[in-house]
């Protein structure tokens, strides 16, 4: 790559520096080490020229890693969220800043139903601390997520985790180096969605701050705000039963009788509508009645009605997307809604009917897909084409614009480029996609996709390796639920062709919601005998939750 597209890459630097040979290079080998850092990788891993050492200077520099970090801009709504906390966002608030302001360790794991304010605390908490100069470091376990947050970066990036941590991990990250050096100037550090990580990571974390530190006090010392919420989405752990999902889980791990815990309990997404919220937290603790088979009633008011006639998808997608002919345009209808499905056949689908009745002109993109080391010709591209492994594009990409995408990798997260955000399609070119963020801090933002290899994740189970070279995105008008973590999404349907399989799915779909009007439910299980009204499976470990 570096050889093909040096001359690309290196143009501009080689106007402004025509008298010399050297310096575009390095100029071109900086530009990339900015992307690559921001994804935790460098130039010196890869057999390429390598950025020269400046000779020393008389004032020293200071690292990037902390320049970056003092340069993130305190949004003024943070500022203003300080004023507008709940009491008990207040007083986790005081609680945090005092330790902050003292120097004394914390270590705290701040619990709350979705919607409870804890991306409002953190943030008002991260505003707090960087506006008074101090460093204030953010993350979480997804990218979308970390996204929400200022200055957010996904935990394995922040904290340099190897992907494959266990038990015995040991250094991720230098003693000597930028990210160790941000860490011991940090006097806060969040980790938001800390239920959804393996315990292994977060002590592999535990660990690493100790040597950087100096210090045997768990994380070493540092005032550190674990966040998140036990009753969505736990560790995925692929083919695992319920009892090693649960052992994946940070309730598990020797750091959780040390947390201090901070209760959360005023859903201030559903506030305005106290039963649905009630209804949610039952739901999330499974405490709701159920009649058999872990199943539980739903309120007419949020059933989608099926008629005899016709396809029982076209009337939640009429509750969903109502007068789409009229409102297609509009960024604010697009993105205050969205269809959650727990299987990815059932998303596409979905995807595919919407794409069909959205306004405008079909663009579509063919992946070019190909099998590594398969020299006898085993697989046929017909055949590849065929597949659609977790998390990569569709072979077919059917696009219009104005609709809604979602990104399938991390590209660019210090531009709000992760895995998971949301999009809209603004324009289209042969190897290119004009987008518009629409999610989290960088809405608004307009960028371009380029077309890139894909590769599923190893434990897929291909006998060979699959590569897809295709725009990394997804059409979005339906998401998969665990996907919509984190997210508030005024209008939500939900659709339910049969029952969840897994802890906390109901809950974390139908809590993305913020009343029972605008949360509107499809079930097309058979309904129990002898039972009115409408009925759907609420899967809740509670061995998990008897834990907080
Ligand atoms: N004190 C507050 N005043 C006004 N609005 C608030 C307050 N706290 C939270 N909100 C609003 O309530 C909604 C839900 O808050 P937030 O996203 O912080 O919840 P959460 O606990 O992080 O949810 P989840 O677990 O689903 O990610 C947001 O729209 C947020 O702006």
């Amino acid at each position: 790559l570096w050889d093909t597209y040096y001359g690309d890459m290196s143009e501009d630097f080689q106007r402004s520096h025509s008298s010399t040979t050297d310096a575009p290079i390095q100029c071109t080998l900086k530009s990339i080490n900015y992307y690559l850092e921001s994804m935790g990788q460098s130039v010196d891993k890869y057999d390429i020229p390598q950025i020269k050492q400046q000779p020393l200077q008389t004032e020293p520099r200071e690292c990037r890693e902390i320049i970056e970090e003092m340069s993130v801009k305190v949004p003024a709504e943070d500022v203003a969220a300080q004023s507008k906390l709940n009491q008990e966002q207040a007083e986790a608030y005081n609680t945090i800043l005092q330790r902050v302001n003292s120097e004394t360790p914390g270590l705290f794991f701040v619990d709350g139903p979705g919607g409870t304010g804890k991306t409002f605390l953190y943030r008002a908490l991260l505003g707090k601390v960087r506006s008074e100069g101090m460093i204030a470091l953010a993350s979480a376990t997804s990218g979308v997520a970390a996204a929400i947050l200022p200055g957010g970066r996904t935990a394995h990036s922040r904290f340099a985790i190897p992907l494959q941590a266990d038990e015995t991990t040991m250094k991720n990250m230098s003693k000597q180096g930028g990210g160790a050096k941000l860490i011991r100037q940090a006097k806060l550090i969040i980790w938001d969605e800390t239920p959804m990580a393996k315990r292994h990571i977060i002590e592999t974390v535990d660990r690493n701050f100790r040597d950087i530190m100096d210090s045997d006090i768990p994380l070493g010392g540092k005032v550190m705000v674990f966040g998140g919420d036990f009753r969505q989405v736990l560790p995925v752990v692929p083919k695992s039963t319920r009892a090693e999902t649960v052992n994946a889980s940070l309730v598990k791990s020797y750091l959780w009788p040390l947390m201090e815990k901070i209760q959360l309990s005023t859903n201030m997404r559903a506030r305005a509508d106290t039963s649905f919220s009630n209804f949610l937290l039952r739901v999330g603790n499974g405490e709701e009645t159920t009649i058999k088979d872990n199943l539980i009633a739903l309120a007419e008011q949020m059933i989608v009605q099926q008629t005899q006639h016709g396809n029982p998808e076209e009337n939640l997608i009429r509750e969903i997307f109502p007068d789409l002919q009229q409102n297609y345009r509009s960024t604010d209808y697009i993105t205050e809604r969205i269809i959650l499905a727990s299987r990815n056949e059932f998303v596409d689908n979905l995807n595919e009917i919407l794409i069909g009745k959205f306004p405008g002109e079909t663009k579509t993109y063919i992946s070019f897909d190909s099998a590594e080391d398969d020299t006898n010709n085993y697989y046929q591209e017909e055949y590849l084409n065929t597949l659609t492994p977790n998390g990569l594009p569709p072979h077919r990409l059917v696009l219009k614009e104005n609709a809604p995408i979602m990104l399938l990798r991390t590209l660019d997260p210090s531009n709000g480029l992760c895995n998971g955000t949301r999009l809209i399609c603004r324009g289209f070119d042969k190897n290119i996609i004009h987008a518009e963020i629409t999610t989290g801090q960088y809405a608004t933002k307009q960028v371009f996709i380029p077309r890139i290899q894909l590769s599923p994740p190893e434990n897929e189970g291909y006998p060979f390796k699959f590569i897809r070279k295709q725009f990394p995105i997804r059409l979005c008008f339906a998401m998969t639920k665990n996907r919509a973590q984190g997210q508030t999404i005024p209008n939500v349907g939900l659709y339910l062709p049969q029952h969840v399989f897994s802890h906390g799915q109901l809950y974390v779909a139908l809590s993305r919601g913020i009343s029972m009007a605008t949360t509107k439910v499809l079930v097309m299980t058979e309904k129990p005998e002898r039972y009115k009204g409408t009925y759907t499976r609420n899967i809740v470990y509670k061995e998990v939750l008897g834990e907080i």
